[in-house]
């Protein structure tokens, strides 16, 4: 290491990068397990729910591990728990076994450090942009000036381009509009941790393509600290965004199918990856793990409607 920190600093790389590096040498020195930039800690969890028809188990032994920084996308068919375990590391949902750590802490509950997009936007429809950011920055935020906390407001908004909108309400949005907002409140309460619930689902293809390149400028103005957990059904989307896609078995008792690593560079270019041959196996692979289930289970249906 001692080395490795000489070249480093003999080559003039800004500190931030010098610390990317050797947080990446001691990973493969040590692995990631005991990498003290482990962000979330999902350790063997399950969750069941009580119902009518008696105890339904969401998802069952569930062990993930995401690094700082890291971009990691869920994916599964609907009902399979993707939310669920979201909610998990949120906060909002309890574990009937196992615990979740999140930088380092014990889940309990939601906090500051965890931000969450939802596909809804859940923008407060009787306030302004403005309000709807600020609101949010002044509970999450508990020191500073109300003038420090605008100045936050204008930033983020000014990050996602809507600035000249801040005093409009939420009904006189687009929805890619909203979900900006939605996004620049997230990040103005500045999470470690940012969870992505289907944020984009409800958008036309083209907003949708912008959102994901606004919100890799927002993680790269960020020097790429936050982790990002998102949400999808969408292959493309997990594959332009994640360094790795967490594919989910049907439930119930869903567990971890496979965990497929996104090896692409970034920055990634929409219109070029699409025609990398990386890209191409990993989404015929993803394809693969997702319709081999779907094909099997119509089978089954068949058979017991036949
Ligand atoms: N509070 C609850 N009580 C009972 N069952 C629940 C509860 N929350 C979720 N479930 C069940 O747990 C399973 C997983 O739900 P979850 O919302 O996590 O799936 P999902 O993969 O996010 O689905 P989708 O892609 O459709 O949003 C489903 O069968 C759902 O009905």
């Amino acid at each position: 290491m001692e080395t490795l920190n000489n070249k480093v600093q003999a080559h003039n790389i800004d500190p931030q990068k010098q610390s990317r590096i050797k947080e990446r040498v001691a990973d493969a020195i040590i692995g990631p397990l005991l990498n003290p930039a482990l962000s979330i800690d999902v350790k063997n969890v399950t969750v069941s729910f009580p119902t009518a028809k008696g105890v339904y188990t969401a998802v069952k032994d569930i062990d993930l591990q995401i690094r700082k920084g890291e971009i990691v996308a869920l994916i599964g068919h609907s009902g399979c728990g993707k939310s669920t375990l979201m909610g998990m590391i949120s906060g909002m949902v309890k574990p009937s076994n196992g615990e979740v750590i999140a930088n380092g802490k014990k889940v309990s509950g939601p906090g500051p450090d965890r931000g969450i997009v939802f596909q809804n936007y859940s923008l407060l429809p009787w306030l302004t942009v403005f309000q709807n950011i600020y609101e949010a920055v002044d509970s999450a935020i508990k020191t500073g000036s109300s003038a420090q906390k605008k100045k936050i407001v204008e930033e983020n908004l000014k990050m996602v381009n809507l600035w000249a909108h801040k005093d409009k309400l939420p009904g006189q949005l687009s929805g890619g509009m909203k979900q900006r907002v939605a996004i620049a409140r997230a990040f103005a309460i500045n999470p470690s941790i940012l969870l992505l619930d289907e944020p984009f689902g409800a958008l036309d293809a083209l907003t949708k393509s912008s959102m994901h390149v606004e919100l890799l400028k927002l993680w790269n103005l960020d020097n790429r600290e936050k982790t990002i957990v998102l949400v999808t059904h969408d292959i493309e989307e997990a594959i332009f965004l994640a360094d790795r896609v967490v594919v989910l078995n049907n439930g119930p008792a869903a567990t971890i199918k496979e965990i497929v690593d996104v090896p692409l560079e970034r920055p990634r270019n929409k219109k070029d990856i699409v025609h990398d041959p990386v890209y191409m196996d990993i989404h015929d692979k993803l394809m693969g793990l997702l319709i081999d289930k779907f094909s099997i289970e119509d089978i089954n249906d068949m058979k017991k409607t036949a």
